[in-house]
């Protein structure tokens, strides 16, 4: 069976494209190719591919004609190759679409190389990276492809950057929403929420119309709960349960204070739950979290310490790194993010859980529906989620809890214009902070 697709020479051209099957059959072939080196012809943008079963045949060359160079494939990626081959090519797995946004910024320039290194999906796993960026850091984008061509990751079929999401999230599998406009000085917080909020609006709207019916969307980008709800909100034909935003950083900030307080390595702390928004009224939970499979609370029991400082160590967290680095945390954000990716994709070990800012409705905690709240999950390791039911309470916990909860209710209600619940009105209960902000 042959297949064949016109590519666009624009990015903002709408073009017959070959599905992601037959996009990982050639993928699949030029794995074994750049394993051997062979024989490269450049594939230009804007010609007729072929691939079958047992041959890619090369397009006649042409010189690549995008002006703006603003769309498709980049660079190595645009090669492919005229070799006959299909064995050793078994064992691969189907080809995935990764989607990255604010690809050239701080946090991606540490991710991208985890996921093209098959450290996030696995040493069988071929993927596509997909990156999207703004129109100023488009340049910068490609620096990052050419990084990424001289980096020969086998596992790494396809390059594509632009800057139209409706063009880079076709088919995407997976959506890591990291691009963001940071807080500008004397900005509200209400003007940060609605900056950024058109952004998650107009990326849900793309994904809703061209990504995979079931991607995974992760929402890095600040304030990124309430970007995740408007998202969400926007991409109907997505199951809402499959949107997360990022609170496994201060999962992890809070287990590193945990052990360095208990004297013990941090792997022995377990059970930690983040609730709530990713802002300074986020609850780390020290009375459900275990230390050596026991309650933290009777190993730690210096209790002034975990209800004070323990507490608002986590929720400042950020802001003390930038103070010290004079940037925010980049390097174990990414981190945090392959690890995020990791607990949906393999099952969660007997007992333990892990924290993701997700959807509300039907939550067993009485939180309130309709926003995105960070809570405890547990993964059968096929992308999908439950919510940890087993979980005590106590006062000093609900009360934290519904200060975060009261937080993002007021957050919605400021983006009520991007979520269609009506008209915005915005009485935030005070300027909170990002976790990473003074
Ligand atoms: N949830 C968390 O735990 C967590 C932790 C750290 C940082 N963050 C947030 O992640 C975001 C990114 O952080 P960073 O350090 O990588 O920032 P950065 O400024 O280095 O990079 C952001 C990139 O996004 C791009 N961008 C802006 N608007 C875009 C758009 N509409 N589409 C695509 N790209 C766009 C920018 O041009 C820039 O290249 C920030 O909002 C930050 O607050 C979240």
């Amino acid at each position: 069976m042959a297949v064949a697709a016109e590519l666009s020479p624009s990015s903002h051209t709408k073009s017959t494209r070959l599905s992601s099957s037959q996009l990982s059959l050639c993928s699949t072939h030029l794995s074994y190719l750049h394993r051997r080196a062979l024989r490269p012809v450049a594939r230009p943008r804007n010609a007729t591919i072929s691939c079958s079963v047992n041959q890619i045949q090369a397009p006649i060359a042409v010189q690549p004609e995008d002006p703006k160079g603003k769309s498709d494939c980049y660079g190595i990626f645009c090669l492919t190759y005229d070799l006959k081959a299909e064995e050793e090519t078994k064992s691969w797995k189907k080809l995935i679409n990764v989607a990255v946004s604010g690809a050239a910024g701080m946090i991606s320039n540490h991710l991208l190389f985890k996921l093209a290194s098959g450290e996030v999906f696995g040493p069988d796993q071929p993927i596509a990276l997909k990156l999207l960026g703004s129109e100023r850091s488009f340049q910068a984008l490609e620096g990052v492809a050419m990084e990424l061509e001289d980096s020969l990751f086998p596992l790494l079929r396809e390059v594509k950057i632009g800057i139209d999401p409706y063009e880079v999230f076709e088919d995407a599998k997976w959506a890591l929403l990291i691009g963001a406009k940071p807080r500008g000085p004397g900005m509200e917080r209400a003007g940060l929420l609605d900056i950024n909020g058109q952004i998650f609006a107009e990326q849900g709207k793309a994904l809703n119309a061209v990504a995979s019916r079931n991607v995974k969307v992760l929402v890095v980008g600040n304030p990124c709960n309430t970007n995740a709800l408007i998202c969400l909100k926007n991409a109907p034909n997505i199951p809402a349960k499959n949107f997360h935003a990022l609170t496994r950083l201060d999962e992890n900030r809070a287990k590193c204070q945990l052990a360095l307080k208990a004297g013990v390595f941090y792997d022995k702390v377990s059970n930690m739950t983040i609730w709530g928004n990713h802002s300074t009224t986020q609850v780390p939970d020290f009375l459900n979290a275990k230390i050596n499979g026991l309650p933290v609370k009777e190993v730690i029991k210096d209790h002034k310490w975990l209800e004070e400082e323990f507490t608002e160590k986590v929720q400042k967290r950020g802001g003390v790194l930038i103070q010290k680095w004079g940037r925010s945390s980049a390097a174990s954000t990414a981190v945090s993010i392959v690890d995020a990716i990791k607990s949906l994709i393999t099952p969660t070990p007997e007992g333990d859980w892990f924290s993701s800012g997700v959807y509300t409705n039907g939550n067993p905690y009485g939180i309130a529906q309709d926003i995105v709240f960070s809570m405890p999950c547990r993964s059968k390791g096929d992308g999908d989620y439950e919510l940890v039911k087993d979980i005590i309470f106590d006062d000093y916990l609900l009360k934290r809890i519904a200060k975060s909860e009261a937080e993002l209710l007021a957050e919605k209600r400021c983006v009520a214009h991007l979520t269609g619940d009506g008209v915005a009105f915005c009485d935030l209960p005070e300027d909170t902070m990002l976790p990473g902000e003074m």
